[in-house]
């Protein structure tokens, strides 16, 4: 039997960057020939494209680990390391997306609509990119970031103009197949059918697509017999047609009752589209009842029976036979009527018929860098945050001291260590840049030598007040005294001299 797959868990990862690569020019007589090592590649991004070929979310239920490829390594003479792959996946047009927590975030329902799961890792800068005025040979380059790691749900919601809803073995599978060119697989034991069969139909110069919603039994909307997995796929459908089987063998049921206990589920089933602009509740669509298997004697009689109640609900209805198709040429002239009024009606709303390409923010995107202090196992934890600097520690490689030197200076350039000084921080206390879990963690070792004492009253800065470095005033005041102290010297030198206090010997 075929497995019930309209719901899948993916868990995407982006390609990682490449890293930089650190080189030196090499060339005969040319022995400091300057940095020339290339960038790393971008990691690939993980997308999900609309593609109308594609029917089902199969292939994510086999394989739901899904990685984009990796960005090669930058080299030697300025050679860039190539981005990695993007992943495009495709999914079946009414494919939505949510978060682990079920919040929505994105409704995929046109051709190339197209969905950002998970972003690659920015390759690392080459040192040959590094060198400035003041470093002209790095020594090190920055390592690729790590692609994001992401989980999301995807569902599919079919998006067939027409919905034909009704209890198992109602005949719902055989009206598809005898109005479209759909091939469903038709039985007569419940739930045959597990994933929506959409069938194309074609009524003159009309076309509209039908699905047939699994069977529903009472209780469906609460969840029983996979109700929810089923009436999904009715969420987005112009046209509901009741198929209603007048032949049942089951004494206790009847189309009346029947198209009541199926309508209670819808009017119970609370679907999560609802925020999704033009919405229109289930309640609100309009109807179309099916009295199936009028070529039974049986199902004929039935059908007469309850036409007149049938009638009274206002609904347009059709008594047909998918078996000798009796009827159905009226119905599927209607139902492509119902249609193109509804999709008239949509134009006339929608504002933006292109696809939609979304790039939701990242989580991690804050561009304020903060600094607080954490207890973990009795201790306090300096935590610094920021979409920065956590990327600066992804991009430094610990075994070089001159890539630890280059983050040391980009943080205290960005003011990171002036606010671990003003959170309270002291030379060897625990800092971590990043989550608690997760972040880099080390023993603070401020580059700016004097600690927290050089900070002095508030609004004041020790630092700037004895920088050590002497206005032009100063040193030409130091330089009149010099000269005026060699002055004297010399006058006191010249008087004792006078005096015959000493003898110069080398004027005898
Ligand atoms: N005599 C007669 N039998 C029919 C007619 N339509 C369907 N059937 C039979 O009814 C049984 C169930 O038909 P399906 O089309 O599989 O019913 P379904 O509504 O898709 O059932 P589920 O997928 O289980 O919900 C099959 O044995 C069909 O051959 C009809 O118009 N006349
Ligand atoms: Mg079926």
């Amino acid at each position: 039997m075929a497995s019930f797959v309209d719901a899948v868990t993916l868990f995407a990862q982006g390609g990682k960057g490449g890293h930089g690569c650190a080189s030196v020019h090499r060339e005969k007589f040319k022995p400091l020939g300057g940095p020339d090592g290339g960038n790393g590649g971008n990691g690939g991004d993980v997308w999900l494209v609309v593609d109308s070929q594609e029917t089902t979310l199969l292939p994510y239920h086999r394989s739901p680990h899904q990685r984009a490829g990796n960005g090669q390594p930058g080299m030697g003479d300025f050679r860039h390391g190539k981005n990695g792959e993007t992943l495009r996946l495709p999914v079946p047009a009414g494919t939505v997306v949510k978060d682990k927590k079920g919040n929505i975030l994105a409704d995929l329902t046109r051709e190339g609509d197209s969905f950002l799961v998970a972003g690659g890792g920015r390759g690392g800068l080459g040192n040959a990119a590094l060198a400035s005025s003041k470093r002209k040979a790095p020594g090190f380059a920055l390592l690729g970031e790590p692609g994001d790691e992401v989980e999301v749900r995807i569902e599919l919601k079919s998006v067939a103009d027409v919905a034909l809803v009704g209890f198992p073995s109602a005949g719902k599978s055989s009206l598809i197949a005898a109005l479209s060119s759909a091939r469903p697989k038709i039985a007569d034991y419940p739930f045959t059918t597990l994933v929506p069969n959409l069938g194309v139909v074609q009524a003159g110069d009309d076309r509209y697509t039908i699905a047939d919603v699994p069977g529903l039994i009472p209780g469906a909307s609460a969840g029983k017999g996979l109700g929810h997995e089923f009436l999904r796929h009715i969420e987005r459908c112009a046209v509901i047609v009741h198929v209603l089987d007048t032949a049942t063998l089951e004494s206790e049921r009847d189309p009346l009752s029947d198209l009541k206990t199926i309508e209670a589920e819808l009017a119970q089933y609370e679907g999560d589209l609802g925020e999704i602009e033009g919405y229109v509740p289930l309640m609100e669509r309009p109807r179309v009842i099916v009295l199936n298997k009028v070529d039974v004697p049986d199902g004929l009689t039935m059908a007469k029976m309850v036409a007149p109640e049938i009638s009274e609900l206002g609904y347009p209805a059709f008594a047909v036979s998918a078996v000798t198709h009796h009827g159905l040429k009226e119905l599927s002239f209607a139902l492509a009527k119902m249609v193109a009024d509804h999709r008239e009606q949509v134009l006339a709303e929608a504002e933006n018929p292109r696809p939609v390409v979304l790039r939701p923010d990242r989580p991690a995107q804050r561009d304020e860098i903060t600094v607080r202090t954490v207890q973990a196992n009795g201790e306090t934890i300096f935590q610094v945050r920021g979409s920065k600097p956590e990327r600066w520690v992804k991009q430094t490689d610990f075994a070089n001291d001159e890539a630890v030197g280059f983050l040391a200076d980009r943080l205290a350039n960005a003011g990171v260590e002036e606010q671990l000084f003003a959170a309270g921080a002291t030379p060897g206390v625990t800092v971590v840049i990043g989550p608690i879990d997760g972040g880099v963690i080390f023993d603070w070792e401020p580059t700016m030598q004097t600690g927290a004492e050089l900070l002095g009253r508030r609004g004041t800065d020790l630092r700037l007040e004895d920088s050590g470095r002497k206005t032009r005033a100063e040193k030409r005041a130091e330089y009149y005294d010099r000269m005026d102290a060699k002055a004297a010297a010399r006058e006191e030198l010249w008087t004792e001299r006078e005096a015959g206090v000493w003898t110069d010997p080398d004027r005898d």
